[in-house]
């Protein structure tokens, strides 16, 4: 029998239609299930339904296996695009970086604090460890990768050989400088986040600070996505934004960034855990905690 004070989450989302609210709840209801959390939201333009809810069994003998099972059958009539894990369970990430480390340091300290429970199952970067002299890596393998034009598909095996070989769930692209493939990019979909320095749409690229600073923008910003082969193109996960001035230098907005970086790849990685993000077509749903 679960133990009620295990959690579970179920995510899905499928053609909205009458009945599914009712159809997920009496399944859970019958299987001794007391909901404890539920957001869902209706896309009219897509005609699409989402729904996140937390539960945990509090009567019966009914097991994680055997809901999952049961529920197999309901996602098929509905046709749900689904997914039922246990809260505890960590989800395996995969860290990359280039020169500009503050995005994983910050993401190391939140994870060694239990802030953002999840396995790290490797650090790679194109830049040496000596690089990162200052950060802990303790208890996680690092891979120096570094690439050339010439030694790009090797580089990239390499990437996707480690995201294989470790069961990782999930590639951060924690300003990891380089444009992942087409090839690379479609084996990654919806399992790999990067943080843009910039407020998109507005400055793709390598260089976003120094084209706002030019551009005399008056906010600045990040935005964390999806990877898709188009790049800065992915589906937008989190965004935020600070008020500047014709005060601040390029270097200071890079300063500023950085805290901007910190914070929305730090929220769109925990949202992403949590499963509080579902896939929306080019767009997301976020149920926000
Ligand atoms: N397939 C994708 N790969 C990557 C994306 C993406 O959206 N799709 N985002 C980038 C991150 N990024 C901006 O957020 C970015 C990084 C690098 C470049 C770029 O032009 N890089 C040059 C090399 C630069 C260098 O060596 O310093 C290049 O790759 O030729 C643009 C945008 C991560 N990957």
């Amino acid at each position: 029998m679960s133990d009620p004070a295990e959690h579970f989450i179920l995510a899905l989302s499928c053609p909205n239609r009458p009945g599914i609210v009712a159809a997920v709840s009496t399944f859970l209801f019958e299987k001794g299930c007391n909901i404890l959390e539920a957001q869902q939201y209706d896309d009219q333009e897509s005609g699409r339904f989402f729904t996140r809810i937390v539960f945990n069994v509090v009567q019966g003998q009914a097991t994680i296996e055997a809901i999952r099972a049961g529920f197999a059958a309901i996602a098929d009539t509905f046709s749900f695009t689904w997914t039922l894990r246990s809260k505890a369970e960590k989800r395996r990430v995969l860290l990359l970086a280039s020169k500009f480390d503050h995005c994983l340091a910050d993401l190391l300290y939140r994870w060694r604090i239990g802030e953002i429970p999840m396995e790290v199952t490797g650090i790679i970067s194109n830049h040496p460890r000596e690089t990162y002299a200052h950060l802990d890596f303790d208890g996680v393998p690092f891979h120096h990768l570094p690439v050339t034009k010439d030694s790009k598909m090797a580089q990239e095996a390499k990437i996707w050989e480690i995201f294989q070989s470790t069961n990782t769930e999930l590639a951060v692209l924690a300003r990891y400088m380089q444009v992942l493939s087409d090839d690379l990019s479609a084996k990654v979909s919806g399992k790999c986040i990067n943080i843009h320095h910039s407020f998109l749409p507005g400055f793709k690229g390598a260089k976003p600070y120094h084209q706002a600073h030019a551009r005399g923008v008056k906010l600045m910003g990040a935005t964390a996505h999806y990877v898709t082969s188009d790049l800065d193109e992915g589906p937008i996960i989190e965004q935020d934004v600070e008020r500047i001035s014709h005060q601040d230098s390029a270097d200071d907005m890079v300063r500023k960034g950085r805290d901007i970086e910190r914070r929305v790849l730090a929220r769109a990685l925990s949202w992403h855990l949590q499963d509080r993000v579902l896939l929306a077509g080019g767009r997301t749903v976020v149920f926000r905690d």
